[in-house]
């Protein structure tokens, strides 16, 4: 699913009304209509509802809902805010029709000062001030009136979007003047904003309407952002060729652990297996020997000359991938074959946690990474790698340059993980829930991409269908088992249904 910037959300509602054709006040009567049907869905006609309307096309939606559930019986009070004497056209055709409607008793236009009404428990608002059109921070009025909204008891309905929050970057607006919505209603696609953590506060529970814009619109306009769903990923999915042997399934090498972290190299290793890989090699320290041996049977050892971390770099060419990091520490010792071992692999590498930290602590070798590297740092990770950023979008445009600045994959880990291209796509993950928010769980996702990359997927597709994956055997453990007690280790044991529901 594609996900459009309030630019051109604008070019497909254009796209919608010239090639459907439609006008865009039936357009907007449609949109309205697919709201308050959701709407009447949830509350029924007992609840007094208060809808305060923008001048824009947010605004012609709020009084549209507005007409529509006063001829459906709701005692409706309208509040159209028109500060400066201009409404969009559909807003000001929507105005009159609410003024004409004998179901709606007030209706007030407030064009200087504003007497709010008051809002109790039980009442119903509608956030219909602005939406996608926002293009600065509220300040002022609005700001005051987005604040008397959020203080108040009634529960809040944001219209598309809660007013103030901008579709795509919020790094410099300020929260207090963002209405916190119980319920979003967003129409046809979320926004970018709704992916980031830091925004659920305002957002609420979000529902997605589908308001019939133009499909050939959609697949013709070049998004940045996209959400990956399963219909993207199954046919990535490469078969098994029935005469196979396991030196044609793809050699991993996993570089991981040190003392006291076997676990970090077990789980990658264990996670590489179940993600098919024919054979999977790990380098660890040499007091990790007995516990891989009895954890991954199925692994090969090949021990580090040191007790306790990893001190060499290695051939790679009997190997067709490299994961790298889990567990290996940041000691010096461990830094300097680290990165000779970066520029020696003959093949593709995924570079995880301590790797991405010896990396923050020696910023000269980032420049040195190889071509089409696979990083994936969880949020803190981007920042030691990148500097602090103020909020998740901030991050999120690092994290993009540095994936174009190394002509490399920038995974940043997450509830929408973000695949960061380096031809500047982005595309965010739709699997995955806060039970895998569980230690462990990150070094099982640098064994799946690894294997996969070992079986000969390209690195955007190993990402891909990796962080898909990953996120769906976490989703179907959670299944059964529920959020709280997952492990990292239940993930391991999902893949097998995770990849047998893809390939049905
Ligand atoms: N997707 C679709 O196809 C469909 C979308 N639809 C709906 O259209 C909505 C988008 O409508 P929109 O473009 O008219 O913008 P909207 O959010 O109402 O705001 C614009 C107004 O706000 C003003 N303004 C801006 N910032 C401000 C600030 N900080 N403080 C004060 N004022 C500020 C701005 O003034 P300006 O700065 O331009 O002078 C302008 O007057 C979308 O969210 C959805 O609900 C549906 O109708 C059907 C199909
Ligand atoms: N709330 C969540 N929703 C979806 N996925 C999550 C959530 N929390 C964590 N995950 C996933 O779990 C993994 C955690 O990785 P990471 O933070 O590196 O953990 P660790 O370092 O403990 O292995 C990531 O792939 C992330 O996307
Ligand atoms: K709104």
């Amino acid at each position: 699913m594609k996900i459009f910037t309030s630019a051109q959300i604008r070019e497909l509602d254009r796209y919608t009304i010239e090639h459907e054709p439609i006008q865009s006040i039936d357009l907007m009567e449609r949109a309205a209509s697919t709201l308050a049907r959701t709407i009447a869905n949830t509350w029924d006609s007992s609840v007094k509802v208060v809808v305060f309307a923008g001048p824009g096309n947010n605004g012609g939606d709020a009084l549209a809902v507005a007409r529509l559930l006063g001829e459906q019986g709701y005692q409706v009070a309208v509040f159209l805010f028109n500060i400066r004497g201009r409404l969009s056209p559909d807003c000001l055709i929507n105005k009159r029709r609410v003024q004409e409607c004998k179901h709606i008793k007030k209706f007030v236009e407030v064009t200087q000062e504003f007497d709010p009404p008051q809002l109790e428990k039980g009442m119903l608002v509608i956030d219909g001030l602005f939406g996608s059109g926002l293009n600065k921070p509220l300040a002022g009025g609005f700001a005051s009136l987005v604040k008397y909204i959020n203080a108040s008891p009634a529960e809040v309905v944001a219209i598309d979007m809660p007013s103030g929050l901008m579709s795509e970057d919020n790094t410099y607006n300020v929260s207090s003047n963002i209405i916190r919505a119980s319920v979003t209603l967003t129409l046809q696609q979320p926004k970018l904003s709704f992916l980031f953590p830091e925004n659920q506060q305002f957002i609420g529970r979000l529902r997605t309407l589908d308001i019939r814009l133009s499909q050939e619109g959609i697949s013709k306009i070049d998004a940045n952002y996209t959400v990956i769903e399963e219909s993207d990923v199954r046919p990535l999915l490469k078969d098994r060729n029935p005469f196979a042997h396991k030196g044609q399934m793809g050699h991993a090498l996993i570089m991981a652990g040190s003392y006291g972290m076997a676990g970090a190299a077990i789980l990658a290793t264990k996670a590489c297996l179940r993600a098919g890989a024919g054979k999977v090699t790990v380098h660890t320290p040499r007091k990790n020997c007995q516990i891989m041996q009895v954890a991954v049977p199925e692994a090969v050892l090949q021990l580090d000359h040191e007790e306790t971390i990893i001190t060499e770099a290695v051939d790679t060419e009997n190997f067709q991938a490299l994961g790298i990091g889990p567990g290996i520490g940041q000691n010096e010792a461990t830094a300097i074959p680290f990165i000779a071992q970066l520029r020696r692999a003959t093949c593709p590498i995924v570079a995880d946690a301590d790797a991405i930290n010896i990396l923050a602590s020696h910023r000269a070798w980032k420049q040195q990474l190889p071509k089409g590297i696979i990083l994936t740092p969880h949020a803190k990770e981007l920042d030691r790698l990148e500097g602090a950023s103020v909020d998740s979008f901030e991050r999120l445009t690092k994290a993009h340059q540095l994936a174009e600045r190394l002509h490399g994959y920038v995974i940043v880990k997450g509830r929408y993980t973000a695949i960061c291209m380096p031809d500047g796509h982005i595309r965010f993950n739709s699997t995955g829930n806060a039970g895998m928010a569980t230690a462990g769980s990150g070094d099982v996702l640098t064994g799946i991409i690894t294997a996969l990359l070992a079986r000969g997927y390209e690195p955007q597709h190993a990402c891909i269908v990796g962080v898909y994956l990953h996120g769906l055997a976490g989703d179907l453990a959670a299944r059964d088992l529920g959020e709280e007690s997952l492990t990292a280790s239940d993930i391991i044991d999902y893949l097998p249904r995770a990849f047998k529901r893809l390939k049905e």
